[in-house]
Order: structure tokens, then sequence, then C-alpha cells
């Protein structure tokens, strides 16, 4: 981070006026009020026939009219429990220091049948009726229901693309019904879009609400900080960005100094970043935006319902994630989970986490068949923004793949960025993470865990472009101890036209490896 000294502005310079002028997917586009929420016709136990699909756009009411409702629980409490906790409260632990979880009135929700929410969620996919056509709040109902429309803070995130893997998948991997789930394409290059929108928009509804938060933290290896300063720029809200000196790439660094977030550069790694937020936070009216905070998974949970309905509601076999602070590989879960319990489709996929073996403490656990669980000191890693040796997750992970019958593998350094550029090679621009995915998929179709013809959906978490540098080193042969076997570096050719000739007749008359040997 030493090389990039730029002037940080004070906390106090950072709060922008609101925004005035809205583009056509505005909050002043409040007359439409269509696809706010459609009513069962006659009686709150809708079937598929009673409900009438034609009569979407005639009739419209309020999440809060159907009693649906969310509160903040101890995560995988003893159902004896009555703990809890409104949302509007600021809270991270539950009494006895564990998780909390988001639950929602399951009940309330189940007054209206699995067609039912189909159709909604079809209906709202390409509306422009604020906010409803974000990949998030297009499915509020099952993300924070009670929250006003105006207090939402949105970019449109989610709705991300499915990518077929064709070539990849049948080349590499025999395999024919491979996907990329491209979560990194998004406003700001990470999956962290889909809970940010919704933990700032909780932020935002709470100082409306007159709660004394003056701004919004957290610890970051680069993707959640860019995250945080985007929405909070958007918002008008101060944030402060905690980041492990040296370990974030230069593009996520500039993301948050970008935004106006008072970005703090620490001598310590993620899980010494992420120590000191919480203390902080402890301390200082600063709300916390990890995922710690399970807000967070509420949003990014809409990814794995995505999923779902972008294969037309059948269930793919397996879907792999890869794992760092381990709060995602339990959204998806969660998402599964609740298409199930509503009766969207009836069963989930198997999980697979994905973990950097420079960094892997979920596999050594998975590995002792979840006996007690050591956090270790993560190395460095291309991955570098699964380098976390203590994820706060932790139990959420476990109960995610014990529950799905998931399971946890790792992968090298070269393991990683060979299936990165191969993935490239094929057309993608994947990030060192979704490496470690794609790494982890070819270990299991070896040995024959996944099938040939099994729906797999692996999820690149992040924009290729974030991490270019690594692409750079590889495809340079720049890496100790690595022999980039798949480097495609550029030819350095004279000007003139015999030198390029001569080039391209070489090229053309040899077996080459580019792209069109795997
Ligand atoms: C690009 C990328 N991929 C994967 C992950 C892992 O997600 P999680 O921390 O929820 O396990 C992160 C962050 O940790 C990330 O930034
Ligand atoms: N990769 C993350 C690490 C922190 O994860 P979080 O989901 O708990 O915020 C990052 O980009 O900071």
């Amino acid at each position: 981070m030493t090389s990039f000294s730029l002037f940080q502005a004070s906390p106090s310079s950072l709060v922008y006026p609101k925004s005035t002028s809205f583009n056509q997917n505005t909050k002043s586009n409040h007359n439409n009020q269509s696809l706010l929420f459609l009513k069962p016709c006659n009686s709150l136990s809708s079937s598929s026939s009673s409900f009438d699909r034609h009569n979407l756009l005639c009739r419209s009411s309020s999440s809060d009219d159907h009693g649906f409702s969310a509160k903040y629980v101890p995560f995988n409490a003893d159902p004896t429990s009555t703990e809890s906790y409104s949302l509007d409260e600021i809270i991270y632990r539950s009494s006895s220091g564990g998780l909390l979880d988001v639950q929602h009135d399951m009940d309330a929700l189940k007054k209206f049948d699995g067609e039912y929410w189909k159709d909604l969620f079809k209906k709202r996919d390409n509306t422009t009726t604020w906010p409803y056509g974000s990949g998030v709040w297009g499915k509020k109902e099952w993300v924070l229901p009670n929250i006003d429309d105006d207090h939402i803070i949105s970019t449109f995130e989610g709705k991300s693309n499915s990518y077929w893997a064709e070539r990849f998948g049948k080349r590499l991997l025999g395999m024919n019904d491979l996907w990329v789930k491209q979560c990194g394409i998004s406003h700001t290059g990470s999956f962290k879009d889909l809970g940010m929108t919704v933990l700032v928009s909780q932020v935002n509804r709470m100082r409306k609400l007159n709660h004394n938060i003056i701004g919004v933290g957290c610890a970051s290896t680069g993707d959640t900080s860019a995250a945080l300063s985007a929405y909070c720029a958007a918002a008008g809200i101060p944030s402060f960005v905690f980041l492990p000196a040296d370990r974030v790439s230069l593009a996520q660094l500039v993301q948050p100094i970008a935004n106006g977030a008072f970005v703090l550069s620490l001598d310590t790694d993620f899980d010494g970043c992420m120590k000191l937020i919480r203390e902080i936070t402890a301390e200082l009216p600063i709300y916390l935006a990890n995922s710690l905070n399970s807000l967070r998974l509420e949003g990014q949970k809409t990814a794995a319902i995505e999923i779902l309905q972008q294969f037309d509601w059948q269930v793919p076999d397996w879907v792999i994630v890869p794992g760092g602070n381990l709060g995602n590989i339990y959204a998806f879960y969660k998402g599964f989970r609740m298409c199930q319990e509503l009766g969207l489709v009836d069963r989930i996929p198997r999980l697979v986490c994905a973990q950097s073996a420079n960094a892997n403490p979920l596999y050594l656990h998975y590995k002792s068949g979840y006996t007690e669980f050591k956090p270790v000191m993560a190395d460095t890693t291309f991955a570098s923004a699964i380098q976390i040796g203590d994820p706060v997750s932790i139990d959420r992970a476990v109960y995610a793949l014990k529950n799905s019958n998931g399971i946890v593998e790792e992968a090298n350094e070269e393991e990683l960025m060979d299936a990165m550029t191969l993935a490239d090679l094929g057309g993608m621009f994947t990030c060192p993470h979704t490496g470690v995915a794609l790494a982890a998929l070819f270990k299991l179709r070896n040995k024959g865990v996944i099938g040939r013809s099994d729906r797999t959906v692996v999820v690149s978490t992040a924009h290729g472009l974030k991490f270019a540098q690594s692409k750079i080193d590889y495809h340079s042969k720049n890496i100790q101890h690595m022999s980039c076997r798949f480097a495609n570096p550029p030819m350095q050719v004279k000007a003139d036209f015999g030198s390029v000739m001569d080039t391209l007749k070489k090229f053309l008359s040899k077996d080459r490896p580019n792209m069109n040997s795997y």
C-alpha cells in the first residue's frame, strides 16, 4: 500500500448532499404500485389455481398488511429460546456471545404458495419501479420486509448472469452442464454489493429514526470495503475502512479512496483488522458492516434464489463457493433452504466451500470431522480476498455444509492460478477466488465426486479486473516456484511487414499452447 499515497479526507468532509436527480429507476417512480405486493385471491391460503396471474397489475398491498416481519435471533438457537431483537437495534452477538441470524416470520410468508412467489419475482425482474428492479429488493419480503422503500440505498444490484461455461466444461472437465454465476459483475465488482445494499439501507433507516450512528465501518480484504464505501457515499453516510497494509490489490485499494471513505491502512492481516474493528465499533457509534452482522447475509442469499430462478426452478446438483470469512456459504444455504421451505423447490443443492490451501481453517476443520475448530495464521495467497485464518462465520459455514451434505476442498497456489487462467482462456475473466472454486471442481471431478452430467454452478465472487496484477504475473511467468504452464505472453515484434509475417507464419506452423489447444 506504500506505493499509493493519497491525501485522505477527514471524516467530517465525507457527508455529501443527497442526490436529487434520479434516472428512470428511481424513487420518484412511486405511482406504479403494481409490483409492491400482490394479494392472493379471496383467501390468504392462496393455491396456484386461486391466484389470478392475469391480474397482477391490478392489485397491490404492502408487506405490512400481510404481517411479514423479521427479527434477530441467536443463530441455530435451541427451539425453546425466546431471545430476539428488533432489526432496529444495534446488536451483533447473542446474549451468550454467539452469532445472530435474521429470522423471518415464515408462517406469514407461507400464506402464499411457491407459485405465487415465483410469479412475483418474475414479474419484478424487468421493472424499473423503485426498488423492485434490484435483484435483492425484488425479493424484499424475504429480505427486509418492513423497510420503507424511500430508505433503501440500491444500485439495482444482483441479477448477475449465470454463464454456461460450455467449452471450458466440455473440454477440460467432460461436463456439459457447468455454469458460472457471475456475482463479480456488479456495481463495485464483487458479490458484496448484494449484502451491502441491505446493511446500508437499514443504517439509513436507523439514522432517520435518530439512532446515534455516525458512520459505518468494516475490516476488509478489499471487496467489503469497496461495497461499503460506494453504498455509504450514495447514501451520504461516512464510511470507515480498515485494510491490511499491502494485502489488497491496487484496484481494490483505490475503490474506497475514490468513494470518500476514511481509509486506515493497518500493519496487520485481515484477522487483525477484524479484531480492531470489532473493538472500535464497541466503543464508537460506528455500525459494523462485516458479515458478522447477519443483515448482510439477507442480501447475499438472494444470489441463491436467483440461481434457481435462472434454471426455471430446477435445482442444480452442486454449488461451489469460495470461502474466507465464511458468511457467503451460509447465505447461499439460507437462500436455497428458504426456497425449499416456501415451496418453490423440493430440495437444495449440495454445497462445496473452496478454500486456498494457504488460508484453509475450514478445510482443516472439515478434514478433522468438525471436531474442535482451530484458527490458522493465513499465509499470502493470490486469492488475497480470502486470506483469512479466523473466520467469524465458522459456525454458520459448518451448519450450512452439514445440512446440505456439503464438502470442503482446497487449492494450492498453482492449482488456483492454473484454473483461473484456463477459465480465462475459455472466454471468462475470473478472479483468483473463482480460481480456487474452479480448482476445487477439477479435484472433485477427478475424484469422481462430481459426475460429468451433474449440473454444477461455480460462484464467481469478484471481477477479474480487480486482480489484473496476478494475471500479469502469471502470463509473464513471473511467479516463483510456479511453471505458469498456460501463460500466453505477448510477443515483442519489430513494427515492419516482414517481421510480423515471419512471426505469424512461425506461430501458425507449430503446435501452439494457446487457448485453442485446451
Ligand atoms: C472475492 C471474494 N471471494 C470470496 C470471498 C469469501 O466470502 P466469505 O468471506 O463470505 O466466505 C470474499 C470475501 O471474503 C471475497 O472478497
Ligand atoms: N473478502 C472480504 C472479507 C471480509 O468479509 P465479510 O463478508 O465479513 O465482510 C472483504 O472483501 O473484505
